[in-house]
């Protein structure tokens, strides 16, 4: 099973630094970890670095993955090509790094992760002409489909509404219990991080604050200490921890 692991992790942009040293337990597949913080807490920025699309200090280690690309990346904006019908913008997702000549097999994948996207239907229309949440969906379709390993995604809920942010993440908590896919998501929505995934990492200015099983790190002092509001964690009548915020300090 594939394992990643953060060592000291630093990144910056010019003589700006934005990660200090961010280190992590091993992260196994299977599970869904929420990457949370502020805005500017450098979200996004420690994907880049995983990514190895920034340079920087410490060392990322992925142990146990069984292909050459293990990961797929969602970036926070999707960007569009008004050129491209949604079917070949995630064929083209699918062939990164693969033999050019397209097969049965990537046909087959491509109807997959739209199937399970519930974006069948959008197939043949040009992807400029999609509304901001048909966007998302195809964008995360364009990292399911390469079936990785570690899968990370930025802010994947942030345009969907109510009913497709649910059924978004709970798709990837079952797809990455079923695949053994490491899912790191970074979220703003707090109630969605307690309900949908196993673990959590906290960044405020660039430094971890806070890494572990969810529901032992999203706590009202956390809540007030990062993110500046009073809450409360009740059980809801089902007995899920369900956050309930007061008010702005
Ligand atoms: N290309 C860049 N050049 C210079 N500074 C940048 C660049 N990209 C991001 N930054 C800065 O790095 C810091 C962290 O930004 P980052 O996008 O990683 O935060 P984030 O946690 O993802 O925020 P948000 O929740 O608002 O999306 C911010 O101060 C931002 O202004």
């Amino acid at each position: 099973m594939v394992t990643l692991t953060l060592d000291r992790l630093s990144a910056h942009y010019g003589r700006q630094p934005i990660l200090s040293e961010v280190t992590t337990p091993g992260f196994e597949g299977g599970q869904i970890v929420a990457l949370l913080g502020p805005n500017a807490a450098g979200k996004s920025t420690l994907f880049r670095r995983i990514l190895g699309l920034l340079k920087g200090g410490g060392e990322v280690r992925i142990s146990g993955a069984v292909t050459d690309r293990p990961m797929a990346y969602m970036p926070q904006d999707t960007g569009a090509n008004a050129v491209l019908t949604v079917y070949e913008s995630v064929l083209l997702a699918r062939m990164q790094g693969r033999a050019l000549k397209v097969q049965d097999d990537d046909l087959c994948e491509v109807d997959r992760a739209l199937a399970e996207l519930g974006i069948a239907s959008l197939g043949e229309r040009d992807i400029g002409d999609l509304s901001g949440g048909q966007r998302q969906l195809v964008g995360a379709a364009q990292a399911l489909v390469q079936n990785p390993e570690i899968l990370l995604l930025d802010e994947p809920t942030s345009a969907l509404d109510l009913h497709r942010q649910i059924q978004l993440l709970s798709i990837l908590r079952r797809l990455a219990r079923e695949r053994q896919m490491l899912v790191i998501a970074a979220l703003h929505d707090l109630g969605h991080a307690l309900r949908f995934t196993d673990q959590a990492m906290v960044l405020q200015k660039g430094r971890l604050v806070a890494c572990g099983p969810t529901v032992e790190v999203v706590t009202p002092e956390l809540l007030h200490r990062v993110y500046q509001v009073t809450a409360r964690i009740e059980p809801c009548s089902k007995g899920r921890p369900q956050l309930i915020v007061e008010e702005a300090v």
